[in-house]
């Protein structure tokens, strides 16, 4: 059987604020998928509802097939980061790895392998206390990769990072799941997943809003709008609203029209006297996409606490 991770019908509730309602996704090896949701959406304890760090109230949730709890040597199935500040301050960076890795009969080679590879060779000999906020974020890949597993939950793993650990975070996630691991990494900006993700999974409110190939979601979301450079701009949105279309601004010589066929925009601002430099489909940006998702999803509105849900999670058909 492919390694995954199967959430179906799960449920948490925090004396009375639900955080988790009735979730069901599955994550499959090979691809990236961006676990994306506000603030509060649910994400952190979907991820240690996962890891048997806390019950849920109701549904499952398995890792190949099985319970978190009941896998011998965990670190060797499943690797997280969870809290990466959660390391003791006066442990040294290598020795936690070490503590961990002997709990899970893992080789003392493997711990300098991987303080290599999360750039933290020379550092591992220092106390953690004394770690950046990124070195801290590097410790806690450094153990989520300490088992080789091949499946991995990261919850924000880009936090604390600067430019160019955020670059190298990219690189490492889309390089774990090349060598075809579950990988699972929560954000609550779109954007860091960006050129990342293949795959998404959107909650809000601890609910679905998606499940979707960033594919998928981007060539919807970039459906027949049309990029328009003109220095007549104008007189181009005159000629284009009159033909029905919506016209939105986006910089002093362009426009972005909706509504047309795409194929008669260049005849209809031709046929009203307006010239144009440059007509091009527009690519929305994963951005964009989520903010179209979201405006069309009440789970996001802000609605009064335990608002019904309109049933509007967008499933894709067949993955
Ligand atoms: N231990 C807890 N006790 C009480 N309420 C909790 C607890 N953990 C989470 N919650 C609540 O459950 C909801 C979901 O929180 P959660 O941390 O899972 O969201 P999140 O999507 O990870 O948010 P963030 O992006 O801010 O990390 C929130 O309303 C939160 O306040």
């Amino acid at each position: 059987m492919e390694t995954s991770i199967e959430v179906r019908d799960l449920r948490k509730r925090y004396r009375g604020a639900v955080a988790v309602d009735g979730l069901s996704f599955t994550v499959r090896a090979g691809e990236v998928t961006g676990f994306i949701g506000p603030n509060g959406a649910g994400k952190s304890t979907t991820m240690r509802l996962i890891l048997g760090l806390d019950a849920a109230d109701g549904g499952t949730a398995l890792v190949g097939g099985a319970d978190y709890r009941t896998l011998r040597a965990p670190l060797t199935h499943v690797g997280a980061l969870l809290e990466p500040g959660a390391v003791h301050p006066g442990r040294r960076g290598r020795d936690h790895l070490l503590w961990m890795a002997h709990s899970n009969g893992i080789s003392r080679k493997r711990v300098d392998e991987v303080l290599d590879q999360v750039g933290l060779a020379s550092a591992g000999k220092r106390r953690a206390g004394t770690y950046s906020l990124g070195m801290q974020q590097r410790l806690g890949i450094a153990a989520a990769l300490l088992g080789d597993p091949p499946v991995l939950l990261l919850d924000e793993p880009v936090n604390g990072l600067d430019p160019d650990g955020i670059v190298w975070i990219r690189g490492l996630l889309r390089s774990l799941a090349a060598e075809g691991r579950v990988v699972l990494v929560s954000s609550h900006l779109m954007s860091e997943l960006e050129d990342t993700a293949d795959h998404l999974v959107i909650i809000g409110r601890g609910k679905l809003v998606a499940d979707t190939s960033v594919a998928k979601l981007l060539a919807a979301a970039s459906k027949d709008r049309v990029e328009v450079r003109t220095a007549q701009r104008t007189e181009a949105m005159t000629v284009l609203a009159n033909a029905g279309a919506t016209v939105s601004v986006t910089g002093s010589d362009t426009v972005i029209v909706e509504g047309l066929p795409p194929d008669g925009i260049g005849g209809l601002l031709t046929g009203g006297g307006v010239s144009f430099t440059e007509l091009r489909r527009h690519r929305a940006s994963l951005e964009e996409a989520y903010m179209e998702l979201t405006r069309s999803s009440v789970e996001f509105t802000p609605a009064s606490a335990g608002a019904p849900a309109d049933g509007t999670a967008v499933e894709e058909a067949s993955r």
